[in-house]
């Protein structure tokens, strides 16, 4: 649709939710108990639900990197980096939102795989924005992840929300920082960063130990980027 007659103002209430200037502090972790507690005393009360998707597959890069799988992200509208997802309708269960979501942004047959209660790990909390974020993971084979990833460029919303889906680097390069470190020094939307630490865990795509060593490597490249631009 053409809304260039409409302006910006028509989304104003939307983008109010995905606006720069989060901090990885405003979002906390919350229960199920806790979420039934915040949904009863909470009045307009925002739910947007995202989901990792990922396959398992050990495979020795250029004969050096061990990547131990796949996992999909996408660029965003707005230049961040997020997991495929969005904000659920009113009167839409979160499960049903990631569901529509996945459908229009990466096509997702939801005939073959949909996202069911089985995938939901995490839910967070947003105060400031009065916003609860869903997340979900799945796996699916190696070979459905490639064709998936196929899938993508025809989707329904290829081109305006999602301006491509990205493969995460899941290995180190000898330097310490390039591959994984690099990686999650890019600017992320909400809170996907901490999503995408929490997922590879809970997938075990990664150990405690070896996270530890890339969340170490990262921040030290972080700080070290701060004040330099590339300009
Ligand atoms: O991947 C994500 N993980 C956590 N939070 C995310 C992610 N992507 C966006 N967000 C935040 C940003 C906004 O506050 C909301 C709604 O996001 P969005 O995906 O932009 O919603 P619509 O597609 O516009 O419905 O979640």
């Amino acid at each position: 649709m053409n809304m260039a007659h409409i302006g910006w103002g028509h989304l104003k209430d939307s983008e109010g939710y995905g606006k720069l200037g989060d901090s990885i502090n405003d979002y906390r972790a919350v229960t199920k108990e806790e979420l039934s507690t915040l949904e009863s005393s909470t009045i307009n009360l925002k739910h947007a639900a995202h989901g990792m998707i990922f396959a398992k597959k050990s495979n020795l890069l250029w004969n050096l990197y061990d990547q131990k799988g796949l996992v999909m992200m996408q660029v965003r509208f707005d230049g961040l980096l997020g997991f495929p997802g969005g904000l659920v309708d009113d009167g839409e269960k979160a499960v049903d939102g990631i569901n529509r979501e996945m459908h229009e942004e990466i096509g997702l047959d939801l005939h073959k795989y949909s996202f069911t209660e089985n995938h939901h790990i995490a839910c967070y909390y947003q105060e400031m924005k009065k916003m609860i974020l869903h997340f979900y993971l799945m796996e699916v084979s190696p070979e459905d992840f490639a064709t998936l990833e196929q899938k993508t460029l025809s989707a329904e919303e290829y081109g305006i929300e999602t301006c491509g889906i990205v493969r995460v680097p899941l290995f180190t390069m000898g330097d310490g920082v390039r591959g994984f470190p690099a990686f999650l020094a890019n600017q992320f939307a909400g809170n996907a960063r901490a999503e995408l630490i929490h997922g590879l865990l809970e997938a075990k795509l990664f150990s405690e130990s070896e996270m530890g060593t890339a969340l170490k490597a990262y921040k030290d490249y972080a700080e070290s980027i701060k004040s330099k631009t590339h300009l």
